[in-house]
């Protein structure tokens, strides 16, 4: 990671987070660039979601230092920069309309006791519009399916007009056929907002088309970084070892073993 570089976008150096006084993310290297589309992959409790709320600076970190936009996270203001999707929704908006809901992005971008400007009704009414959801904005978020919530949460991300969209699990819950619409929406959204993508799944799924490069996470390691991981079923699997050059591997981490030896995740839930 180049300090300053602002074709980083986020960078993480060594980054280690302990919970509960347990180490579940150790270690983690890893740039990743301007228009990357990055899934990070891994087994139950490997670490996904801790190392996601870590860049969001959510989690302390015990060791280590993270650079978003080529700025050090401690100093970093810039938050409207960053969507993000959580896994689940804070059952507290269930009650909340979607437009109440999606209005929520715009609050890094307003200043205290100033009131809603034509521009954050816009911002709204158009991520409203860009994830399908213009019709339904007057209901509530409880009388939504689960794919029509995930696409709230994504116009929630979309009104602060971000550049970076990080997603907890959006294929988790749903059917094959949301996912597929979530996938083509996800396409959509990332031509027409040139958006760098890190999203956890649990395989590439419908995704695997705009996934770029996998990041595998390991007991809160990274095993391994690049392109052309396959995800069978629900079992990630590494590049046969001829698509896996020691020197790909090392051009991301040093430290990562060439030829990593990774055990068999836990079966999906
Ligand atoms: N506040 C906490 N205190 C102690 N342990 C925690 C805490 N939060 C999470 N953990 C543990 O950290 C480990 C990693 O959790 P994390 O949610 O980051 O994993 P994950 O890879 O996202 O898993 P999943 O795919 O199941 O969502 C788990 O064993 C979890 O029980």
């Amino acid at each position: 990671m180049m300090t300053g570089d602002p074709t980083t976008i986020i960078g993480l150096r060594d980054v280690s987070v302990t919970l509960g006084g347990l180490p579940i993310v150790r270690g983690v290297t890893a740039d990743i660039g301007r228009g990357e589309f990055v899934a990070l992959l891994g087994a139950n409790g490997s670490g996904k979601t801790t190392l996601l709320r870590a860049v969001l600076g959510l989690v302390p970190r015990r060791r280590g230092s993270i650079e978003l936009f080529g700025e050090r996270q401690e100093s970093f203001r810039d938050w409207h920069r960053i969507g993000y999707v959580p896994q689940h929704v804070d059952p507290g908006l269930l009650s909340a309309t979607v437009r109440e809901v999606v209005a929520t992005g715009r609050l890094p971008l307003r200043r205290p006791f100033q009131l809603t400007r034509r521009r954050d009704r816009q911002a709204v009414e158009r991520a409203l519009a860009e994830v399908d959801l213009s019709a339904k904005a007057g209901s509530q978020l409880a009388h939504l399916s689960g794919g029509q919530r995930r696409r709230a949460l994504i116009a929630r991300a979309l009104a602060t007009d971000p550049d970076l969209l990080v997603m907890d699990e959006p294929l988790a819950g749903v059917d094959i056929a949301t996912q597929e619409s979530l996938a083509s929406l996800m396409r959509t959204l990332t031509a027409a907002h040139q958006l760098t993508v890190l999203v956890v799944l649990h395989e590439h799924g419908p995704f695997a088309d705009l996934v770029s490069r996998s990041l595998l996470l390991q007991d809160g390691r990274l095993v391994f970084d690049g392109a052309g991981f396959e995800s069978a079923g629900s079992t990630p699997r590494l590049p046969h070892e001829h698509h896996l050059p020691p020197e790909h591997v090392s051009s991301h981490n040093d430290w990562v073993p060439a030829y990593p030896s990774v055990a068999e995740p836990d079966q999906e839930d």
